[in-house]
């Protein structure tokens, strides 16, 4: 019970904001104006325009790094169950493994990785061992920003120069052991590359002349609410995934450089020293009595990185390639999944067990096509992924395309299922319905049973 308060104020208050919000909710009234959020400025990290420009090489998104390496986890540490052993001991060393893919590499693949080895006397024997059991194939990368590749060469060639009884040791390594012995990793970055063309056609590294970033840009409440033409501009930036939070306008602009190239746009923060430059985007877009400029851009890649995680968190989703598919248009349909600007995080191709295909179609358990679907699915090697990507469970859902692909060509030919699907049982592709299921599904395909 409330005491001492004018009941019938209170409830003349509350119908009157309730009618306001139907008026907004029909469109016959405009929200009046809240009170602006102020973002940090470039002033919370004083860098020069000069180190923006320096660091922004290091291309967005995530800190990835330029450089990649393919690294080969022999046939008998696979055969006694030291994979995941392998790799956490890479993870322990500072590396980050892209992909990994359990594969029977052909005698081919396996000269031409070990092309440096060809003239040992027991090369041929060597090959024949390769041969004999599946490897597991990885694409290693530094955290950092650095490059991945010396740091392996160092490792190689300290183990090659070192007292044969004294090899280099990491921690947790037993004595004998070195990340050169545990997985072999190729020597320059010309042969990494070579052989990450080789092995992965189809994994984007973004080496581009012009690295791609991303910056965060903000249009406070008043300039939008006054200048809506004023995002005619953005088309000058690939301005992606424009999101309304309230009046705000916030978006992720994407070019080469685009912190440093935002930044030189805005112009001062502070608008006395901006107005000195007219052509400055703050300049020209002040409003007038409003002392704060209504422009925001991030200050350098890593706040950048920071505000775009915050605003446009990436999610992951557990994408497929059924069997059938996997055997015809694989690669085609990871060229469309790069394209689609998903970044692999993991893949692996590996046959589904009955468990497994049980597993991710049990809400069809019961259904008339259920025995035939779970039969379909466990009936050769599938390609199993985690993507990821902003908005990535819906996007992928929307580059499959509806499940029967007589549909999916009417209502989106340019989709995976318009394009690849034989019919509505074999549709080519796999993914989860919501952000729930993807957890389960990655963890179920990627934890538990990798750790088997
Ligand atoms: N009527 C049907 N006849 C045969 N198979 C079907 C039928 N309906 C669905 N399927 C199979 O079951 C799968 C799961 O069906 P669901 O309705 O969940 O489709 P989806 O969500 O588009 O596909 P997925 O779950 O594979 O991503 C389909 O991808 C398809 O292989």
């Amino acid at each position: 019970m409330v005491k001492g308060v004018n009941a019938p104020l209170i409830t003349k208050i509350v119908t009157d904001l309730v009618q306001e919000e139907r008026k907004i909710a029909a469109g016959e009234k405009e929200r009046a104006e809240v009170e602006e959020i102020v973002f940090p400025e470039e002033g919370s990290s004083e860098e020069s325009d000069e180190e923006a420009v320096e660091e922004a090489h290091y291309f967005f998104p995530f800190s990835e790094v330029l450089t990649y390496s393919v690294g080969i986890i022999k046939p008998d540490d696979v055969l006694a169950g030291r994979v995941e052993e392998i790799k956490n001991k890479i993870k322990d060393a500072g590396f980050d493994i892209k992909a990994d893919e359990k594969r029977m590499l052909t005698e081919e693949q396996i000269r031409v990785f070990y092309a440096r080895k060809k003239e040992e006397p027991d090369f041929d024997a060597f090959v024949q061992f390769m041969k004999s059991g599946p490897c597991h194939v990885l694409i290693i990368t530094k955290k950092e920003a650095s490059d991945a590749i010396p740091q392996w060469i160092d490792l190689h060639k300290t183990n090659e120069s070192a007292e044969p009884e004294e090899p280099i040791n990491l921690p947790g390594l037993k004595e004998t052991e070195s990340l050169v012995n545990l997985c072999d990793v190729e020597d320059s970055i010309e042969d990494a590359s070579r052989h990450l063309a080789f092995f992965f056609p189809n994994f984007h590294t973004n080496k581009g002349k012009h690295p791609v970033e991303r910056t965060l840009a903000i249009i406070r409440p008043t300039l939008l609410k006054e200048r809506r033409k004023f995002l005619v501009f953005f088309f000058f930036f690939n301005a992606l995934f424009p999101m309304y939070s309230g009046p705000t306008l916030i978006l992720a602009l994407t070019r080469e450089n685009a912190v440093s190239h935002w930044r030189s746009l805005l112009g001062p923060k502070i608008l006395e020293e901006a107005k000195e430059n007219p052509e400055s985007l703050r300049a020209q877009y002040a409003i007038e009595n409003v002392p704060i400029n209504q422009l925001h851009g991030s200050s350098t890649p890593s706040d950048a990185q920071k505000e775009l995680e915050f605003f446009f968190p990436e999610e992951q989703t557990f994408a497929l390639i059924k069997p059938d598919a996997a055997k015809t248009h694989k690669d085609e349909i990871m060229k469309k999944v790069k394209e689609a600007g998903f970044s692999i995080s993991k893949v692996k191709e590996q046959a589904l067990t009955r468990e497994m295909a049980a597993h991710f179609y049990k809400d069809h358990e019961g259904k008339p096509f259920y025995e035939e679907l779970v039969n379909f699915m466990t009936q050769g090697p599938s390609v199993i992924m985690v993507l990821s990507k902003e908005n990535a469970v819906e996007e992928w859902r929307k580059l499959m395309g509806p499940t029967n692909p007589e549909e999916a060509k009417k209502t989106s030919p340019k989709s995976i299922r318009a394009q690849f699907a034989h019919d509505i049982l074999s549709n080519a592709v796999h993914g989860s319905s919501n952000v729930e299921h993807a957890e389960r599904s990655i963890q179920f395909a990627f934890g538990e049973l990798d750790a088997d």
